[in-house]
């Protein structure tokens, strides 16, 4: 891939907002506490008709260059990184953060999460570009949230993860394939995770927009930013919708040179 152009100035005010508050000042009843989950981000790229892709399974070049540099400043934002397991399946991606914070310094390192119940993972690591920034020092080894069923009636995963330097989260679903995402946030945020960005696929999109926290009944999510491409994917397409209405608040939008983008809380 071309290297990515400089970040757009008038993007850095605009998303700021809509970005984890660390090292900010913050009231004391929202102050970080270990019972607090994450500060969850969920963002992604559609064309004008909500899609992600033109088909499933097919990896898929929506947004411009410009707003693929906001995808990785957004990176550097975040201490991790989350796909589903189609996401890593179709799109072989990178998962890293290839947005320069400073000249002189480190390149941020964000920690990819996949959510694989099942772990199809182990099949396709080995080649996978996530395996190879890892080798390169250019990225991290994920967290691969498995069901604890699946790892105890094989005990190979364990060893595979081990062996490349993954960390595995078990969990136990109520439902036979569904996780809790407060209960993976939960845990990921006891392993020193306290912000997310969640990148898709469109099952983890459809799904997160949907849930809510069961006790508060607060959305899951912080904030939202979604890139929106002057393209049609047609039917085809793999489409992104929440399952019932959804209102969004304190709106922003953000045009560049081709895409628009929308920043927003949900009510
Ligand atoms: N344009 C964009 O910004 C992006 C586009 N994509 C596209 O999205 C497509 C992939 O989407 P999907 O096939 O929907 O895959 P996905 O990445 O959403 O992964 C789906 C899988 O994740 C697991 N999963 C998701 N939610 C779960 C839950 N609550 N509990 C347990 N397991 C859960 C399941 O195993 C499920 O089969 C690809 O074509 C990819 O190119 C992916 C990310 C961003
Ligand atoms: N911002 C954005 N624009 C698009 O057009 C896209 N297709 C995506 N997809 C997401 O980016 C991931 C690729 O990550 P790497 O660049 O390989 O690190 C891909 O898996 C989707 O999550 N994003």
């Amino acid at each position: 891939m071309a290297s990515l152009p400089p970040l757009t100035e008038s993007l850095v005010p605009f998303l700021d907002p809509y970005l984890p508050q660390i090292n900010r000042t913050v009231s004391l009843d929202k102050a970080e506490t270990d019972e607090n989950p994450p500060f969850i981000t969920l963002t992604f790229a559609q064309s004008i008709d909500s899609r992600i892709s033109s088909s499933p399974g097919v990896r898929t070049s929506i947004s411009h260059l410009e707003t693929k540099t906001m995808t990785h400043y957004l990176r550097s934002k975040h201490d991790a990184l989350l796909v589903g397991i189609g996401t890593f399946l179709a799109d072989d991606p990178k998962l890293n953060c290839r947005f320069r914070v400073n000249h002189n310094g480190m390149d941020h390192l964000i920690r990819p999460v996949i959510i694989d119940p099942t772990f199809k993972l182990g099949s396709f690591y080995e080649g996978s570009k996530l395996r190879q920034v890892s080798l390169d020092s250019k990225g991290l080894p994920p967290i691969v949230v498995v069901k604890l069923s699946k790892i105890r009636s094989n005990p190979e995963i364990e060893s595979f993860c081990i062996q490349h330097d993954i960390v595995l989260l078990p969990l136990e679903g109520e439902l036979a394939s569904k996780f809790q995402w407060i209960e993976v946030f939960k845990e990921l945020k006891k392993r020193s995770i306290r912000s997310i960005m969640v990148e898709g696929g469109a099952s983890v999109i459809n799904s997160l927009l949907s849930s809510r926290d069961s006790r508060s009944g607060q959305p899951l999510i912080d904030s939202l930013i979604v890139t929106i491409s002057p393209i049609f994917l047609g039917k085809s397409g793999v489409e992104v919708s929440p399952c019932k209405e959804l209102r969004l608040s304190d709106v922003s939008w953000w045009t560049g040179v081709q895409d628009s983008v929308i920043c927003s809380h949900l009510n």
